[in-house]
């Protein structure tokens, strides 16, 4: 995309259309969610935990992009993990779909404007570090932008000041720091879970690194992002973590590791997606042990960015 086409993709998620989408919303539901949680691929099961559920088809939600990848249902749940008010996006978007990077970011906005605090994104992976098993989860503690070093990044084109000064930060600054991305206090309740849940054996945190997909890695890439400092790669989770953390809404993200990453030119491993949602379904249940503990022991946060 040129300037000119990013400034105008950017003007179609304008303030004002994330408004009237939140505002549609909050008619529809009683529900005011502080935290808002992104399911990754195969991963939805943890949208059915949640209690006294409001359900929307993401086609029915005006302004709201459209699910197309097999593994993510497409829904926006609104309801309650153990009390507490939550929303939960079953079915995110990526790059490789062919929406502009603001399109698919734009729930993390809508989030912002329904009252979300606290957002927790689970994504698929495939693990880079040698270390890592198929079914480890690793909290993300750090990420590399691969789109983003090439300029493909959620905040480019313009940046709405009137909503800084006038609106109370709603949306954010034009330089927002990316090296508190991760919310450490977060991560360490994370790992305290973990724990107690009896999960410290597959438990690990590392970087993760996003790529536009949909193609998944050849042998040299996976080499390359290894010696770069990633411990895993996926498709997604970092556009959306930006955005995030740009409106100051506090950030938690782990990743599911699906698959190893081919590192080797004697093996005989190919990564496809029907391995990736099998090891998603494998993990359903402690995964949404973990995430829904969590979601129990947050305090409220005011972490403005
Ligand atoms: O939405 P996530 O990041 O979990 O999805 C990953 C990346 C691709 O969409 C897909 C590949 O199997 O899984
Ligand atoms: N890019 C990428 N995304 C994934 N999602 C799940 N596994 C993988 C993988 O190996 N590579």
């Amino acid at each position: 995309m040129d300037g000119r086409e990013q400034d105008e993709a950017q003007s179609k998620y304008s303030f004002e259309d994330c408004q009237a989408t939140a505002d549609w919303l909050l008619s529809q539901t009683a529900v005011r969610p502080l935290v808002g949680i992104v399911c990754g691929s195969g991963l939805g099961g943890l949208a059915d935990a949640l209690k006294d559920q409001v359900a929307f088809n993401y086609r029915d939600i005006p302004n709201f992009p459209q699910s197309t990848v097999h593994g993510h249902a497409g829904r926006l749940v609104f309801g309650t993990l153990k009390g507490r008010p939550c929303v939960c996006m079953q079915g995110r978007f990526h790059l490789y779909e062919g929406y502009p990077i603001q399109k698919i970011t734009m729930p993390m906005r809508i989030f912002k404007l329904l009252g979300v605090e606290t957002v927790i994104l689970t994504n698929a992976a495939g693990g880079l570090n040698q270390d890592y098993k198929v079914g480890d989860i690793m909290i993300i503690k750090d990420h590399l932008n691969m789109p983003g070093f090439a300029g493909n990044n959620p905040l480019a084109g313009p940046n709405d000041e009137r909503h800084v000064y006038v609106c109370l930060f709603r949306f954010g600054v034009r330089f927002p720091c990316m090296s508190d991305a991760y919310d450490r206090e977060l991560q360490q309740l994370a790992f305290d879970v973990g724990s107690e849940l009896g999960f410290s054996d597959f438990l690990r945190e590392g970087v993760y690194c996003v790529l536009g997909g949909p193609s998944f890695e050849t042998i040299a890439e996976c080499r390359m992002l290894h010696k770069l400092g990633a411990d895993a790669v996926g498709m997604s989770t970092v556009h959306e973590v930006i955005v995030a953390r740009h409106c100051g809404m506090r950030v938690f993200a782990l990743s599911l590791i699906t698959n190893k990453a081919v590192m080797d030119y004697d093996s005989e491993e190919k990564a496809n997606h029907e391995e990736v949602l099998q090891t998603g379904k494998q993990r359903a249940e402690q995964l949404e042990r973990l995430v829904s503990t969590i979601v129990t022991r947050l305090e409220h946060n005011n972490n403005f960015a």
